[in-house]
Formats: C-alpha cells, sequence, structure tokens
C-alpha cells in the first residue's frame, strides 16, 4: 500500500495550507540541524513532527466477546473509523483543524497505545511496518521542509488549496498536490 507517500503528501498540504507550522518547523530544523547540510535519520529523535493516516483494514471477532459494552458476535467483521475518531469533538478539542502543537507536552502517541490517535491501528494486527514508516515520513518531510521553501501555484493563497480525499483502502488526495520548491540551504 502507498500508505508512506499518501502521508508525506497530506503533511506537505496541510504544512502548505498553515505557513506559520511550516516556518515554525523550518526553525526547529534550523536549530537542531543549521543551514549547512541535510536532515539526517539520527536528528529525527529530536524533533516533533506528528504523521497521521486515516484508514485501517477490516477486522474479524474469531469468538464472541464484549467490547466497552457493545456485544460482538463471533465471525463479525469489525470495521474502525479512525477517520471519524480523528474528527471527535469528545476526544479532540478544535478537531478539524491542524494544530500540530496540540501534542507538545502531550503524552498521546500514534502507536496504538492511545485509542483517539491509532493511524497504525492497535494491537496484535497492528501495522508491522510501523517504525519503517514513520521514519520513511518524518525523514522525508523534515527533509522536504529544511531544504526547499514551499510555494503554491499561480498565487494561490493557503486557504484555496483544495484538500479533498479520495476514499478508498487508504484515503489519498484526490488531486495530487503541486507546489513549487526553491532550494534555502547555504550548501
Ligand atoms: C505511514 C506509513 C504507514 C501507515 C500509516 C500504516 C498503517 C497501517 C494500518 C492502519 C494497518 C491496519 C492495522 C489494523 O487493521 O489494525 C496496517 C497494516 C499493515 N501494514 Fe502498515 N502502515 C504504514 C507503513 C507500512 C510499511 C512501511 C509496511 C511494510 C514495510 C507496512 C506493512 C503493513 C502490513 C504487512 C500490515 C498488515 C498487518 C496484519 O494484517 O497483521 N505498513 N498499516
Amino acid at each position: 500500500m502507498d500508505t508512506s507517500s499518501t502521508t508525506i503528501e497530506w503533511v506537505l498540504s496541510e504544512l502548505m495550507r498553515h505557513p506559520h507550522v511550516i516556518k515554525k518547523v523550518q526553525k526547529e530544523l534550523e536549530d537542531v540541524v543549521g543551514l549547512e547540510r541535510m536532515v539526517e535519520e539520527s536528528d529525527l529523535e529530536k524533533l516533533e513532527l506528528h504523521p497521521v493516516a486515516p484508514l485501517l483494514i477490516p477486522h474479524a471477532a474469531n469468538e464472541d466477546c464484549t467490547v466497552n459494552g457493545f456485544h460482538i458476535q463471533k465471525a463479525s467483521r469489525v470495521i474502525i473509523n479512525v477517520w471519524a475518531i480523528g474528527r471527535d469533538p469528545r476526544a479532540w478539542t478544535d478537531a478539524e483543524r491542524f494544530i500540530p502543537d496540540r501534542f507538545v507536552g502531550s503524552n498521546i502517541d500514534v502507536r496504538g497505545n492511545h485509542f483517539e490517535l491509532i493511524p497504525f491501528g492497535s494491537g496484535r494486527r497492528r501495522c508491522p511496518g510501523i517504525q519503517l514508516g514513520l521514519t520513511v515520513v518524518q525523514l522525508m518531510v523534515a527533509q522536504l521542509v529544511h531544504c526547499f521553501d514551499w510555494e503554491l501555484p499561480n498565487s494561490m493563497l493557503p486557504n484555496e488549496l483544495d484538500m479533498s480525499e479520495e476514499f478508498g483502502l487508504t484515503v489519498p488526495r484526490a488531486k495530487h498536490l503541486l507546489a513549487i520548491p526553491s532550494y534555502r540551504l547555504h550548501k
């Protein structure tokens, strides 16, 4: 599945729509990495980037069970609507807004321990590629934001960027992101 590339495209899109956030990430990277070199994998642990992906794979119950008061009959197909959980106002303040800072000082992570944020699923059938996925997404996004300034084409304003989704097993952008990079490192 194209989960890593889809996530990278969404993160970049959200960053393009929030220029103050991209500036903040650039500043954070500048402080850690400087402007003389690209980002290295060993720099990542010092950074606070948070990828998300609104999907899970259908599951089936092996036996009758009760979860949180809901009876689930053996062999039922269970679909977890992570997309809706990510927008649930009971779990998130200003759920529809992209506020990466909401995770600063919070203990919520993406590894399946906190059910309000499970982009990799949770439990035994959780994504086994989580570490590779996180590393690839963080390194790519950090690299793209650190090495380049980004502009939307035809003087498009950030809030004019079309954020339509194409629904399926994965949820990519309906139209690919088109953005113009300009190199910003000194080397
Ligand atoms: C940002 C990147 C990625 C995201 C967001 C992601 C997300 C997911 C999700 C949500 C599931 C379903 C979990 C569930 O139903 O509970 C899954 C399953 C899976 N993922 Fe990933 N994934 C990513 C990257 C990768 C990579 C890089 C690999 C392999 C190298 C991988 C291999 C798998 C496999 C094999 C499964 C099926 C596991 C099973 O059914 O037991 N994923 N992934």
